[in-house]
């Protein structure tokens, strides 16, 4: 089978790599920017011993798609910093809220205090959850907001669950789905009529990886035991993420596949002995195409020969972020962490700091990473502030913040367009309707990446495999 994979991000790079293992070649890797990695991008200032990272910097090794990425990272032979769980990076994750950096609990001992922001203890929210009946009628999506605070009330959904939807995609946990977090917990809630019981039952699962699942053929991946033995919160890769992309497409050239940088896909065109891509102004034929391009770029392609899937593809919404990397010579926290997230609630400019250099070794530097608009974007960056005001103000709130009254001495400052989906109420009907439309179609398409079945590398990775092992052999 001739295959062709669109999008050189992480998603796109992995499905090459797991169509080689599959369907062998020939086989090509269509990437419209002259780099790979998409949104994952490292900037390596080894004369300063200090790295910026625009986009990720940490995975998680949690579950099934947790081994699959460390599978991955084990075929590399790539070197991994992990962060265990006795780490400060992984037990400080702060709030900025009411004015004061705040410590969310990293114990269940935290639950039983009053901890600000918060103005009761913890475990009356986890009481509520037991003595709150669920809604009589069965719902079949809601935001994650709603149903946080019908379960364990409004200062939860505040000051809990409305940051934690800002540190993964950036967005309004009153629009997002909450099946995109908590889709076994509202499950269980609609079946069983209470959060707890669901999570007691999602404790007992999901320490190991389910080997009915069929993925691992040879047993559980080695670097995942190692993370559970060591137990790892989260790890990342010496050099910075991008070196995973870059190790991707090295593996995949020295096999001969193809991968070619600046050949940006204009259009699809199916028909029943395959797909014609235009790449650049070239017609190309193969039998099937993957996609790893975020829903809006797709949808241009296939809009000709399929308004309604392109139209589909549309509904998925992206938000635009802002990055603000900085170096300050010595080390200037006060408190060390993985970082903080700023609640809406507070109606700040930024979405929160993470804190590179308390994450891993970088010598005697302060680095961090300020992040700024997604859902918000318009309403503080509407009127496109320049480079220079977007640095001041993210300085601005490192010094109000963490007391920092330095300049930053190297800095960087990235917007991101539609970087991260939006994975609204409805996400996952939409995602069925899309790919309904293309098996009724017989469409010789499969898509992957963060559109649709999760946002995370670990999430993008797995979406490419499966789909992959979902192509019919022809
Ligand atoms: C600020 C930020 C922080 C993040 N932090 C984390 C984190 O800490 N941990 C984590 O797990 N995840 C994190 N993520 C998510 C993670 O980075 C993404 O899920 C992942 O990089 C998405 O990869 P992808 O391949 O699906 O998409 P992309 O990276 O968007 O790749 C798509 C590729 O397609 C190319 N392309 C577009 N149009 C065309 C065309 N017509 N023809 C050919 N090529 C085309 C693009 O140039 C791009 O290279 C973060 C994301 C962002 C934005
Ligand atoms: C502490 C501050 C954080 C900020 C600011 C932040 C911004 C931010 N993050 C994403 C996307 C993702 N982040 C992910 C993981 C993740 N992010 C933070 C913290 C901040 N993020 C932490 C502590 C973690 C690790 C999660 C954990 O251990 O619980 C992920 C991956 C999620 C997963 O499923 O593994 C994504 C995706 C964006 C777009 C963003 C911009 C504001």
């Amino acid at each position: 089978m001739t295959t062709a994979v669109l999008g050189g991000g992480l998603s796109g790079l992995s499905a090459g790599y797991y169509l080689l293992r599959r369907f062998g070649k020939p086989l090509t890797i269509y990437e419209a920017s002259p780099r790979v990695g998409g949104w994952v991008r490292t900037e390596n200032r080894k004369d300063r011993n200090f790295i910026f990272e625009s986009g990720p910097r940490t995975i998680r090794p949690v579950g099934l798609p947790g081994a699959n990425t460390l599978e991955l990272v084990e075929e590399l032979q790539l070197e991994v910093t992990p962060i265990r769980r006795s780490h400060v990076a992984a037990r400080n994750r702060m709030l900025y809220a009411k004015g004061q950096l705040c410590m969310l609990p990293n114990s269940p001992k935290g639950l039983f205090g009053v901890l600000p922001p918060f103005t009761k203890p913890l475990y009356k929210a986890i009481l509520r959850d037991l003595v709150t009946a669920s809604k009589k009628a069965k719902l079949e999506d809601e935001s994650i907001y709603s149903f946080a605070e019908r379960r364990f009330g409004k200062e939860i959904a505040d000051y809990a669950i409305s940051p934690m939807i800002c540190g993964i995609c950036a967005g309004d946990a009153r629009e997002i789905s909450v099946r995109f977090l908590m889709e076994g917990l509202f499950e269980k809630e609609q079946k069983y009529g209470g959060v707890l019981k669901g999570a007691l039952l999602a404790r007992f699962k999901d320490k190991t990886v389910d080997s009915k699942e069929g993925l691992f053929a040879q047993g559980q991946p080695k670097l995942y035991a190692q993370a559970l033995q060591e137990k790892w919160a989260m790890y990342g890769l010496q050099g910075g993420l991008e070196i995973l992309p870059k190790a991707l497409r090295k593996y995949l050239g020295e096999r001969d596949v193809n991968v070619q940088l600046s050949n940006e896909c204009r259009s699809l065109t199916f028909s029943s002995s395959g797909v014609r891509m235009t790449i650049k102004d070239a017609d190309v034929p193969v039998e099937h195409v993957v996609s790893s391009l975020p829903a809006h770029k797709l949808a241009p392609l296939v809009k000709q020969q399929h308004p309604s899937l392109s139209a589909q593809l549309l509904d998925i919404p992206y938000v635009d972020v802002l990055v603000v990397n900085m170096q300050f010579p010595g080390k200037l926290l006060k408190q060390d962490g993985f970082g903080l997230l700023v609640p809406p609630v507070e109606k700040l400019p930024i979405l929160g700091v993470i804190f590179d250099s308390c994450c891993f070794e970088m010598g005697e530097n302060t680095v961090l990473t300020v992040m700024m608009g997604g859902h918000w974007f318009d309403q503080w960056f509407g009127n496109r502030p320049s480079p220079k005001q977007i640095l001041d103000l993210a300085t601005r709130q490192v010094q109000q913040i963490l007391q920092i009254h330095e300049e930053p001495k190297f800095s960087r400052v990235h917007t991101l367009h539609k970087c991260i989906p939006q994975y609204t109420v409805g996400h996952k009907r939409r995602v069925e309707g899309i790919r309904n439309y293309i098996k009724t179609y017989k469409l010789p398409l499969s898509l992957c990446g963060a559109a649709y079945d999760g946002v995370g590398i670990n999430d993008v990775i797995l979406s490419a495999r499966r789909q992959v092992e979902a192509i019919p052999s022809s």
